[in-house]
């Protein structure tokens, strides 16, 4: 297993595609998934980039600080990966807080990136009591008790009744999630709302969106490329993990956006 130990916690790695020189394209997991939610891109892209993959800290491999965490501490989670790793520059591609991570960077560390990607994400997702709410569930009844209201909040019933086992793999990856690092990851949520500073965003950016992602929808996107400098907005069939549910789509568009 490959991490990186902080003072506080340890982040866990993958590193696919060779080092011949290609880019770096580092992707950012969302809140209760893990860096293999993002199997089906590093599939299509590693023979293009250099693909980093790292759990969110309290998620996947990575081990939970104590909460509360901060916007900013996921943020320098990312910019200690890529002083650690020798990465000068990445592109970044990162889904929900994975997202909001992203613009977080996109605005406080502008010079290590150079196309940025948000997905199925917001300046502000949710509210102070939705994730207090949140917070006292999965503290109370565990995290399993979140999984049939997660589950239809991520997928499609259509898409689940076609992929059950994609489908199953990433739920599998929900209910391995610590309580700790999920209501860690709610605390970020609950206080971040970055809508005055994304104009400050100068790099390229690209937001997708999952057209009936009841988390954040179309909106909340097309307000990101509105609002940074260079923005673009694609909206793709399906609802938040739609990285999963249209992932054909969402590399043709993640292709289109590197070289056009
Ligand atoms: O997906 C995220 O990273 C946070 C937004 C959210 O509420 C996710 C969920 O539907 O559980």
């Amino acid at each position: 297993m490959t991490s990186l130990d902080l003072s506080t916690h340890s982040l866990h790695y993958r590193i696919d595609g060779d080092a011949d020189g290609k880019p770096w394209l580092t992707f950012c997991n969302s809140l209760g998934t893990d860096l293999h939610m993002w199997d089906e891109q590093a599939e299509a892209l590693s023979s293009d980039f250099r693909i980093l993959r790292y759990d969110l800290r309290g998620h996947g491999r990575s081990t939970s600080p104590r909460s509360p965490y901060a916007l900013s501490d996921l943020g320098r989670d990312a910019i200690a990966l890529f002083d650690s790793l020798g990465i000068a520059q990445t592109h970044f591609c990162g889904l929900s807080i994975g997202g909001l991570t992203g613009q977080w960077l996109g605005v406080h560390a502008s010079e290590r990136f150079n196309k940025i990607i948000v997905a199925a994400t917001a300046a502000k997702i949710g509210t102070a009591e939705s994730w207090a709410t949140r917070i006292d569930a999965v503290r109370q009844k565990g995290i399993d008790s979140l999984t049939a209201s997660t589950t239809e909040r991520w997928f499609s019933p259509a898409f689940h009744v076609a992929e059950p086992n994609r489908v199953n793999r990433i739920l599998e990856s929900f209910a391995a999630t610590s309580v700790d690092g999920y209501v860690g990851c709610c605390t970020a949520l609950a206080d971040a709302d970055l809508r005055s500073e994304i104009g400050q965003i100068d790099k390229p950016l690209l937001a997708i969106s999952g057209a009936d992602d009841p988390v954040c929808p179309p909106a909340d996107l097309r307000a990101i490329a509105a609002a940074v400098k260079h923005g673009g907005h694609v909206s793709l069939p399906g609802r938040h993990i739609i990285n999963i549910e249209s992932a054909k789509a969402f590399n043709d568009a993640i292709k289109a956006f590197f070289y056009q």
